[in-house]
């Protein structure tokens, strides 16, 4: 069976180095750190920080390798203080770092993105939750013939224990397909394996889902809990933290229901949670069951929502969602 070994390494430094950048800034957030891209979406100075840290940091280690990344550095222009301060905020991870270098390490993230081995990268998901002080992600996936192979999903400020929010914080969910997912600490010691519940009875399931209700419809799943007999809130947790919650056993389910017709999911969205909930015993399908399909370009056209969960209780989700689709599906 094929394995990722130095693929895993260079992947798993960059999201910790990355991931520093972003709690650097987090810990001193003030208003002039992001603003509003033409999608009216928010970005921050980590956002383009860590794709500058985490894309420099491949293109040493595997020169070939294009990437798909979210962030684009021509949103940068005329913005000559943000420019600045990213470039700061990359030099206290790499000192060696100019302008010039942090503007090409963000624009090797604009490969389509179809054929052959590529990266891709959400160097910060669940931005709104960031911004928040709530849970976000950093989260770099490597996607060989439209299969992903290899994944690092970086939780830095997610509790080791939910039930303990202000216990240890911050984790790496690290996958290679075929060979599990491993917890490791953020200074990149491993500290488990991780295993999804064991929870065979639909009614016993914690749900996770978005805060943001534009991301996915609350009250759609409101009533496939209802379904399914669910008497607890679900978890409202920004970005693939949601996967993480899954693949650690956490969570059974996460629950990601289309708002408006048409929206398509980003790759860099889902690759790396998708593959930490797979390869930690789980199941991940879109709404109706089918495989998301990662062989289609930035985005999973073929797809409609996304049903994570343990695996024992997929069935029963998807058939409390195809018994609300008519009342719940926007058209
Ligand atoms: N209408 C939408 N439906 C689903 N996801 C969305 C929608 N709009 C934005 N997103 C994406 O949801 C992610 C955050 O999800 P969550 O709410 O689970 O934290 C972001 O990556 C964001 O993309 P983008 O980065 O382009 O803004
Ligand atoms: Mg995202
Ligand atoms: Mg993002
Ligand atoms: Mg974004």
């Amino acid at each position: 069976m094929k394995i990722w070994n130095n693929e895993k390494a260079a992947a798993i430094e960059a999201v910790i180095a990355a991931s520093k950048l972003c709690e650097n800034v987090r810990q001193r957030l003030n208003a002039g750190d992001h603003k509003e891209k033409e999608d009216r979406s928010p970005v921050t100075i980590a956002d383009y920080g860590s794709q500058a840290v985490i894309l420099s940091h491949l293109a040493k280690a595997f020169p070939n390798d294009p990437a798909v990344a979210e962030e684009d550095a021509a949103e940068l222009t005329g913005a000559t203080d943000l420019r600045q301060r990213i470039i700061t905020e990359v030099q206290t991870i790499d000192p060696d770092a100019t302008e010039h270098s942090v503007i090409t390490a963000i624009d090797r993230g604009n490969y389509g993105g179809i054929e052959g081995r590529f990266w891709t990268l959400d160097p910060i998901d669940g931005t709104k939750g960031f911004l928040r002080q709530d849970q976000y992600a950093v989260a770099l996936a490597l996607i060989e013939n439209g299969e992903v192979v290899l994944s690092v999903l970086g939780c830095p400020a997610l509790p080791h224990n939910l039930d303990l929010p202000h216990g240890g914080a911050g984790c790496l969910l690290v996958s290679q397909l075929h060979h599990g997912t491993e917890i490791y600490d953020m200074q990149g010691h491993m500290l488990s394996g991780a295993v999804v519940d064991d929870n065979f009875n639909p009614a016993l399931s914690t749900i996770c889902e978005s805060v943001e209700s534009g991301h996915s419809k609350h009250d759609w799943a409101a009533a496939i809990a209802e379904k399914l007999g669910v008497k607890t809130q679900s978890i409202r947790m920004d970005s693939q933290c949601k996967y993480a919650a899954v693949a650690r056993g956490d969570a059974s389910i996460y629950l990601r229901l289309p708002t408006r017709p048409g929206y398509q999911e980003k790759i860099w969205d889902h690759a790396a949670g998708m593959l930490a909930v797979v390869e930690a015993g789980g199941r991940v399908t879109d709404m109706n069951g089918a495989p998301l399909d990662f062989a289609k370009g930035q985005t999973l056209s073929a797809n409609s929502g996304v049903v994570a969960s343990n695996l024992h209780v997929h069935d029963a989700v998807l058939q409390a969602i195809a018994e609300t689709k008519n009342e719940y599906l926007p058209r």
